[in-house]
């Protein structure tokens, strides 16, 4: 397969996929969702491949799902295609998964870092689930997977609120595992795949499937109902104000319909 959204390369027994639409800060449209999941699949089946680093470029690991390809979704639309369901199939990926995070990791693109394993970030990284300034809430995971990392009180404080919380602030809620200088960020991250890498497979993977055990049986559950939600708010006249406010570079005037 040919990938124009992210690069796909391989170092030993890792496989590395690099996030590449800089231009609109990786913003997550459904070509970078396909390929992407298209990507960590192949990787997976690949008997060569024991460990997958997933990063951006310098200033985005990725700035969220793509505002101006899902500002013109209705709710039949959006609950009709389970939209973002399709996320749930790299989030399955059974080998482990490292994100590399650098710069802003924002709405869907911190709910991506948080469907790895590891996340390793750069000094410079920045963590948030801004959906609310938008009118709508996370819908890849976010109000689940980040309730679980960092617990009630910080997930509260991210997702109500929209504001973004620096790498040192990550490490310390225990979203992320390691911070380390910007300019080390890949190679630790490659240099941590390949350890993984060096271990049995099958120990490897019944490794984190039995960690994945212990936190995701609800979990399901959770992400379905929030999707749901997701979903419903593109009912709202506040969500079309939201998008629309960001692409014409304004603030949002909410009218709470
Ligand atoms: C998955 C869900 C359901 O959870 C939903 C989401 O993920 S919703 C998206 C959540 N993310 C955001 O709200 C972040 C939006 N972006 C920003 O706030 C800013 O871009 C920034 C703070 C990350 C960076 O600001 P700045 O350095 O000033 O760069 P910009 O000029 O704003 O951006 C450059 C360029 O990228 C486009 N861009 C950025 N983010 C997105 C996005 N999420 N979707 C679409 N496009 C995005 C931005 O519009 C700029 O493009 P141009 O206007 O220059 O064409």
């Amino acid at each position: 397969m040919s990938y124009e959204t992210i690069i796909v390369e391989t170092d030993g027994r890792v496989g590395l996929i690099t996030l590449n639409r800089p231009k609109a800060l990786n913003a997550l449209n459904s070509q970078v969702m396909e390929e992407t999941i298209a990507a960590a699949k192949a990787f997976d089946e690949d008997d060569e491949i024991g460990a997958i680093v997933l990063t951006g470029s310098e200033k985005a690991f990725a700035a969220g799902a793509d505002i101006k390809e899902m500002q013109a979704l209705n709710y039949v639309e959006a609950y009709g295609r389970d939209f973002f369901g399709q996320w749930e199939r790299f989030a399955a990926t059974r080998k482990p998964m490292i994100a590399a995070v650098s710069g802003y990791a924002l709405g869907g693109g911190c709910e991506l870092a948080m469907m790895c394993d590891i996340i390793v970030a750069a000094d410079t990284a920045k963590f948030g689930q801004p959906e609310i300034t938008l009118g709508v809430i996370p819908g890849m995971g976010g109000t689940q997977r980040l309730t679980r990392a960092v617990g009630k009180a910080k997930a509260m404080d991210l997702c109500l609120t929209g504001r973004m919380m620096d790498a040192e602030e990550a490490e310390r809620s225990g979203l992320v595992a390691r911070v380390v200088p910007a300019a080390e960020l890949i190679a630790t991250a490659r240099e941590t795949a390949k350890k993984i890498a060096s271990f049995s497979l099958p120990s490897v993977m019944m490794a984190k499937e039995a960690v994945n055990r212990s936190y995701e049986q609800p979990l399901s559950e959770g992400l379905r109902f929030e999707r749901r939600m997701f979903h419903s708010l593109f009912a709202t006249d506040d969500q079309t104000e939201g998008m629309a406010a960001f692409t014409e570079k304004r603030e949002a005037q909410f009218n709470n319909r």
